[in-house]
């Protein structure tokens, strides 16, 4: 990426403090159900994380932790080939899956390139963010050539974490007091998608980031990090940005803003983003578990109450991501879609 060009340079109150410190993280959450472990302490762990984090680390997920180092030793293997190889499978907004090099987060470049494939392939999404449009369209994979057994290894490693983030969303229900199984319906014709996240390094890590500050706007985000560190949370008690500090064979995990709907806030959506560094590239490989197009996204009826009254209206997710997505390709003059432009107040 060379220098750092004007389109990544943050405004003076979002750059990063570089300075390490050592505060207080997210929670790490052991999910191994030894007969020591009651299933009730672990839903109560999930639920409490939740509501004063919005964040937490996982281990004895389920995941294999050979696949875990396979998904990372591929996606190198991919970002070191040739921008000429990289950009057979370039996206754009006819095909946005593939590769991308010049994605933007509250219209800033983000330091970063990415790979982003659809866990069900092909997935259909409206065609336009219009209300009234009943169009649809259909989105596919673009899978490189090489390296090869990329397609292999990263489909394998999605569908391991595509059973955590279920497993993940019963037990976020669980903690809500509702059934298990309450949030599987929604995700019948899923839209989720995995992503490679390649950070290079960078000359100047004080002016830019790597993803700027943003929330999640799916269910569930499920991400693997290698162990060069960089992704930060804004703590809830303080807005201090605290470190996700790298953990051998865990997983991150963030409720995104869906949850904070369904949930009525019982959980929020925390605002998160990447910092850089001059000296190490980073690699992380995030899973967002989105539900089908045609969900309307709701405060559940069950969290709701004369007391607690809904505090957003419904809207429909297909619309919101093709109207969110708008600004990964462009600076866009107004602030994009937000979940709050459908708070009531
Ligand atoms: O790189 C990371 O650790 C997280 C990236 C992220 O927040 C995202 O892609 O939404
Ligand atoms: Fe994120």
């Amino acid at each position: 990426m060379g220098e750092v060009d004007q389109a990544f340079i943050q405004s003076i109150e979002h750059r990063p403090n570089l300075d390490t410190i050592e505060i207080e993280g997210i929670p790490l959450i052991d999910l191994s159900l030894s007969h020591t472990t009651d299933i009730n302490v672990l839903v109560s762990k999930i639920g409490t994380a939740c509501k004063n984090w919005g964040f937490f680390q996982v281990i004895n997920h389920g995941v294999p932790l050979e696949l875990l180092e396979k998904i990372k030793v591929a996606a190198k293997a991919f970002f070191d080939q040739t921008m000429e190889e990289k950009r057979k499978v370039k996206r754009d907004e006819v095909n946005p899956m593939g590769y991308y090099e010049s994605e933007h987060t509250k219209n800033v470049r983000d330091w970063k390139e990415v790979f982003d494939f659809l866990i069900k392939d092909p997935s259909f999404l409206p065609a336009s963010p219009e209300l009234e449009d009943d169009e649809m369209r259909t989105l596919s994979n673009q899978w490189p050539e090489n390296p090869p057994q990329f397609r292999e290894v990263c489909q394998e490693y999605a569908r391991e974490v595509e059973k955590l983030g279920y497993k993940l969303l019963e037990l976020i229900s669980l903690s809500l007091g509702l059934p298990s199984n309450r949030f599987n319906g929604y995700f019948e014709d899923q839209l989720s998608r995995m992503r490679l996240n390649h950070y290079p390094p960078c000359p100047c890590p004080e002016l830019a980031l790597g993803v700027g500050r943003h929330k999640d706007a799916g269910a569930l985000t499920i991400v693997a990090q290698d162990d060069v560190g960089g992704l930060q949370v804004k703590r809830k008690s303080d807005g201090v940005w605290a470190p996700v500090k790298p953990t051998s064979n865990a997983l991150v995990i963030n409720v995104g803003d869906i949850v904070q709907v369904w949930s009525n806030e019982a959980y929020e959506s925390v605002e998160h983003r990447v910092v850089v560094n001059s000296e190490r590239e980073r690699f992380s490989i995030p899973i967002f578990i989105f539900p089908s197009h045609y969900v309307m996204v709701k405060p559940l009826e069950e969290l709701v109450n004369e007391g607690n009254p809904p505090k957003y209206k419904p809207y429909n997710f297909g619309k919101f991501n093709v109207a969110r997505n708008r600004s990964n390709y462009k600076k866009l003059e107004v602030q994009n879609i937000q979940i709050s432009d459908f708070k009531i107040i």
